[in-house]
């Protein structure tokens, strides 16, 4: 089954990760994908996987900052010279640093809010007016849990989260009767790189959680979710009739408090 044939799909901070596994995801559906993140060598290792696992499919990648407006435009401009109108876009790049406040690190801050928030604006204008203008289109925004309720450490990261809540919903109701929908998807522990380049051991220390490793290495199965989980919401969402509107999806791991 193909259910996604013909429509095309973009998905930022796709070098790894859960922008991965959705853009996999995506493409084994029969979207024609574009992907874009920082590192190079990453989004063609990406993109090799994703076209050895998908017969005839060609990613468009696309080295992108999604924190700087204009290149964020030319990665959607792109795909759309080679691709077509974009029918999804899911602005999944994120940052997260396990901080205190009291430790003052205004640099992570600073960057989560550039990444988290200011991408997600970047994704958004980049699309918005060519959906409502051919009556159809679907933006995925991936929040967190950490949308919904703060977690220790995480207080700059929550907001940031809650920021894409707000302006998802805000959205959604704005473009009711256009054609677009709009989804949070609100994943849990999942299985990825995130936390690798965290840099305060002293709060890594007093909340117990690693840093420098894959978020959940060694834990239970039960206790984290896998990046193929998160995609599977995704597609879930994007493949709904489209007469429903699937506004958020909160997936977390069986076991997680
Ligand atoms: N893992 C988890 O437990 C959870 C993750 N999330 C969210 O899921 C999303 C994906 O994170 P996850 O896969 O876990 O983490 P990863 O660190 O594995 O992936 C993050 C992705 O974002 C990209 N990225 C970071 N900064 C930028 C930037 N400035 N411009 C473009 N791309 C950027 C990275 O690419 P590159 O470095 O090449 O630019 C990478 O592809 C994030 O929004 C995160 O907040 C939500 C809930 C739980
Ligand atoms: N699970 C969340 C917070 O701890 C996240 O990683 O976004």
């Amino acid at each position: 089954m193909v259910p996604l044939q013909g429509k095309v799909a973009c998905v930022t901070g796709a070098s790894g990760g859960i922008g991965e596994a959705i853009a996999l995801a995506l493409a084994g559906a029969g979207a024609k994908v574009a992907i874009c993140a920082r590192r190079e060598d990453q989004l063609a290792r990406v993109k090799a996987n994703i076209e050895s696992q998908v017969q005839g499919c060609n990613v468009l990648v696309h080295t992108t900052d999604v924190t700087r407006r204009s290149e964020v435009k030319g990665f959607v401009s792109a795909a759309e010279a080679a691709l077509g109108p974009v029918d999804i876009m899911v602005n999944n790049a994120g940052v997260m640093y396990f901080t205190h406040m009291a430790h003052l690190r205004e640099d992570e801050w600073e960057h989560m809010v550039d990444v988290n928030c200011k991408g997600v604006m970047n994704g958004v204008g980049a699309v918005l007016k060519g959906m409502i203008d051919r009556g159809s289109g679907h933006i995925v925004n991936i929040s967190s849990d950490a949308g919904r309720r703060v977690f220790p450490a995480l207080a700059v990261y929550s907001g940031t989260k809650f920021f894409v809540e707000a302006l998802s919903e805000g959205l959604r109701r704005e473009v009711v009767g256009t054609g677009v929908r709009v989804t949070t998807i609100q994943p849990g522990d999942v299985s990825t790189d995130l936390v690798v380049n965290n840099t305060d051991a002293a709060t890594a220390a007093a909340i117990g959680v690693a840093i420098g490793v894959r978020i959940g290495v060694g834990a239970d199965v039960n206790a984290v979710l896998q990046p193929s989980d998160v995609a599977g919401a995704v597609l879930y969402a994007v493949t709904a009739p489209p007469h429903v509107a699937v506004n958020e999806i909160m997936i977390e791991p069986r076991d997680q408090t």
